[in-house]
């Protein structure tokens, strides 16, 4: 049976970065994606706009909608300082299992907690099965028309605290505009629009800081 795309891109980590290196992981990924096989990945320019915001939100507890291949998992988890962790929520089973040897090779593996199913079920199970109080930091880049419920969701389940800091990928391309439309117009976040580019494209793309407000 042929490999997948998502495998091939897996196996030319494996076969071309350093093994525990998450910024060789990173720059392998981007290489192949830009020059062999586009693949939906976040990518290095609006990885850079993901780079900053975690910095700046220093997240204790991070969430992450849709894995994928484990690109951003292991972008975020280079970065979270002794004792933070990231989890991350991936439905499809083979890609959760691509990504669990991804952020595995990166080294991360220790900061990251993988949770297979959809987010709709795993969201309402962070606090008692997870044990999770509030969440510091969300990166959203799953199914677009999932971001709005799953940000209902997230303040329904009561998961945000003042400042949790959600960025949302994509609003341009292929566009969120149900969620920009929601998001904007609520009161309790503070949006701030970063445009950028459509990983490893010259197509205009951008991404959505939200900041809840209690
Ligand atoms: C209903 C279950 C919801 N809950 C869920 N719970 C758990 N996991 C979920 C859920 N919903 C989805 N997932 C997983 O997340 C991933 C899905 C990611 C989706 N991302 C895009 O569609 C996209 C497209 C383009 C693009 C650009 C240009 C093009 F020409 C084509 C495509 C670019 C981009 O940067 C993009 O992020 C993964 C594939 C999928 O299994
Ligand atoms: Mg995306």
């Amino acid at each position: 049976m042929n490999q997948s795309k998502e495998q091939r891109i897996l196996n030319f980590v494996l076969q071309n970065a350093v093994r525990g290196d998450p910024c060789s992981v990173l720059d392998t990924i981007d290489k192949y994606c830009s020059q062999k096989e586009w693949a939906m990945n976040v990518g290095d320019e609006k990885g850079l706009i993901l780079d900053k915001t975690v910095e700046e939100a220093n997240p204790s507890v991070a969430l992450e909608l849709g894995t994928y291949c484990g690109y951003s998992a292991v972008r975020i988890a280079r970065l979270l300082k002794a004792g933070a962790y990231l989890l991350t929520v991936e439905f499809n089973p083979e890609f959760a299992a691509i990504a669990k040897q991804m952020i595995e090779f990166a080294g991360v593996q220790d900061k990251v907690k993988l949770l297979e199913g959809p987010s709709e079920e795993i969201i309402p199970q962070l606090k008692k099965k997870y044990e999770v109080d509030t969440l510091d930091f969300v990166f959203l880049d799953h199914w677009k028309d999932r971001y709005t419920p799953d940000t209902i969701l997230l303040q329904e389940c009561n998961l945000l605290r003042k400042g949790s800091v959600l960025l949302a990928d994509n609003i341009i391309f292929p566009g969120a505009p149900e969620f920009l439309n929601y998001i904007r117009n609520n009161p309790h976040f503070q949006c701030t629009n970063y445009p950028s580019h459509l990983e490893y494209m010259k197509v205009v793309d951008a991404m959505e800081k939200a900041v809840f407000l209690g």
